[in-house]
């Protein structure tokens, strides 16, 4: 619950400090991110008054949790509250492939102290394969007759992986014993049952996290570096109880921000979080995020504290112009903004996790995408605004093994309402649509194969989308088809669309479907499966490494650069 504070101020200098009058009589110096901020008797709102030196009001500031604690100290003792040494200053979150073995934890561990003045929360992933090895694993365990638990090769790996971790960094083995324990019961457990629910494959997943940050947590210790590891669901992470693609609730922001910034001030040691796991609010059952959830860990940490930047370290130099494992060429991208980030990442890109942005942008803290395997590359920093005026492409995305769905009509032309009956049918079902692109008998869409997958909605149930369908209008269903979205300027659509259909007529590329979406920074394209990864190769070529005088490109790729804010 956000807790208001008055404040009677004046802006002097600097670009956030607040010479306050009237009950408070003190100088001080505002918080950087507060949830903010609506003014009273004054028209302006704070953030726009502290970017305007010299306009004075009176403020109403919105805070919550921790952060009204933390501004009513900075006003009683005059201290700044952003620039204090006391603070939390951002968030680091490392992938599995960061933190694979004893030896890149070390590297991760010398990278986050070559920051020595940063107060990091760092958020972990699970080591290297080890969310898929224990969905293996548990997936044997249904069919494998309890004597025959301790065989499976994925439970062996895992044990192996872990023990040899443990004893190369020269930490105790008990910090990950209980774990390793109870992860042979529980598989014991899948075996004598016979089954694999969503809830328990959440709770096999979370042993992975659980492990690597006790791991890593140790390490530190071990060094000097005073560490405290986190379950992310016993800190505040309160999420729905939808297993293996939980939201986060609101509820989750005061929770996490008190718990941590609490433990912070009363003894300091770095946060050393899991990333991907929460706590269903009404099974209290550990849940998990959606595959690859542990940047959305980040960025929630990141706008419960107010931080200055979220940090997401990978394997790769930054957001990519496309997916290196489609097209090696494929160059870094310098600058997005959310609403290009959160597109490419729900389009498909792997790289951020779908929903990782929504905490960012609603904090408007910057995120910088990083390779931990060359810290030294600039990276990807995604901002609200960027200098749009030279953007043409930023980068192009593939989605694959998509359903499409051609809707047309049963009724006479002009029949209004067809639209709302096709979407409450989805809606009904509680199907998640893609892209849409209709007229005004006619609707086609495509389903978004995650959805269909994580719910095993199979070819059962796309039949039963059909027979409803088919109660209003006449229903193709179009499988192996793939969405290719290209992410950038749409203001220049016009010049990209010529681009692109001569590329796809020089290949013989048949478009299926066309989609602008409101978003202003995505047109989609749908082709077959089987022509999509030679279409994002010729497009890539067409767009980032040939001489495009006519889309005046200015910064080679066309991605400009972060807009002053
Ligand atoms: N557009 C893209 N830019 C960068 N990486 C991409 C892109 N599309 C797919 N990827 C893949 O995403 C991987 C990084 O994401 P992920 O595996 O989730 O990282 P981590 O586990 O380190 O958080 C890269 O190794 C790359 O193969
Ligand atoms: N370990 C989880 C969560 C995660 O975010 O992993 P990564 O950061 O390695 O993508 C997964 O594999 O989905």
């Amino acid at each position: 619950m956000a807790t208001a504070l008055n404040l009677t101020g004046v802006k002097t200098s600097g670009s956030n400090s607040l010479a306050s009058r009237g009950s408070l009589q003190q100088r001080c110096v505002l918080p950087q991110r507060l949830h903010f901020a609506t003014s009273v008797g004054s028209s302006s709102s704070l953030s726009r008054s502290l970017k305007n030196p010299g306009r004075s009001g009176v403020f109403k500031v919105c805070c919550t949790g921790a952060n009204v604690d933390v501004l009513e100290k900075s006003l009683a003792t005059g201290q700044g509250f952003g620039d204090s040494e006391n603070q939390l200053s951002c968030v680091m979150k490392f992938g599995g492939s960061s933190v694979a073995s004893a030896e890149r934890m070390r590297e991760v561990a010398d990278l986050i102290l070559s920051f020595p003045n940063e107060r990091p929360v760092i958020v972990l992933s699970a080591m290297g394969k080890t969310t898929n090895k224990l969905l293996q694993a548990g997936e044997k365990a249904v069919s494998c007759g309890v004597t025959n638990v301790s065989c499976i090769d994925e439970l062996s790996f895992i044990k192996e992986l872990h023990l040899r971790t443990v004893k190369e960094l020269g930490v105790d083995e008990s910090v990950i014993a209980t774990h390793l324990e109870e992860l042979d019961q529980l598989l014991k457990g899948i075996a004598m049952m016979k089954e694999l629910t969503l809830r328990t494959k959440d709770y096999l997943v979370s042993f992975g996290e659980c492990m690597s940050t006790r791991i890593f947590a140790a390490y530190l210790n071990k060094r000097g570096v005073k560490a405290r590891q986190y379950d992310a669901f016993e800190i505040g992470f309160i999420t729905t109880d939808d297993f293996t693609n939980a939201d986060i609730l609101e509820a989750t922001y005061p929770a996490v921000a008190k718990r941590l910034h609490d433990d912070w001030i009363t003894d300091p040691a770095i946060p050393i979080v899991t990333g991907f796991l929460g706590k269903g609010w009404r099974t209290c059952a550990v849940t998990t995020l959606g595959r690859g959830g542990s940047d959305l860990t980040a960025t929630t940490i990141g706008k419960a504290l107010g931080l200055r930047e979220i940090q997401v370290w990978k394997d790769v130099d930054g957001v990519l112009t496309c997916d290196p494992n489609i097209y090696q060429q494929a160059e870094p991208v310098p600058y997005l903004t959310f609403d290009e980030a959160a597109e490419l990442a729900y389009f498909g890109a792997q790289v951020l996790h779908p929903q990782s942005m929504r905490p960012a942008r609603e904090g408007d803290i910057p995120v910088r995408v990083k390779n931990s395997y060359n810290p030294n590359a600039p990276g990807t920093l995604i901002t609200r605004t960027r200098d749009m005026r030279k953007a043409v492409l930023t980068s192009i995305v593939l989605k694959r093994n998509v359903t499409m769905l051609d809707i047309v009509s049963t009724r006479m032309l002009g029949q209004f309402g067809f639209l709302a009956k096709v979407f409450s049918i989805f809606e009904d079902l509680g199907i998640s649509v893609d892209v849409v692109a209709t007229s005004e008998v006619s609707i086609s869409l495509t389903l978004d194969p995650s959805k269909l997958w994580s719910r095993e909605l199979i070819q059962q149930e796309l039949d039963h989308v059909v027979e409803e369908l088919e109660k209003i209008a006449v229903v193709h269903l179009l499988q192996h088809r793939s969405i290719i979205s290209l992410i950038g300027n749409v203001q220049r659509s016009s010049l990209i669309l010529e681009k692109v259909f001569n590329v796809l007529r020089t290949n013989g590329v048949n478009v299926q479907m066309i989609s602008q979406g409101a978003s202003k920074v995505n047109i989609s394209l749908i082709v077959n499966d089987d022509e999509a990864e030679q279409c994002v190769r010729a497009l890539h070529s067409a767009f980032f490494e040939s001489d495009l005088p006519e889309l005046d490109h200015g910064y080679g790729n066309g991605n400009g650069s972060a807009a002053a804010s």
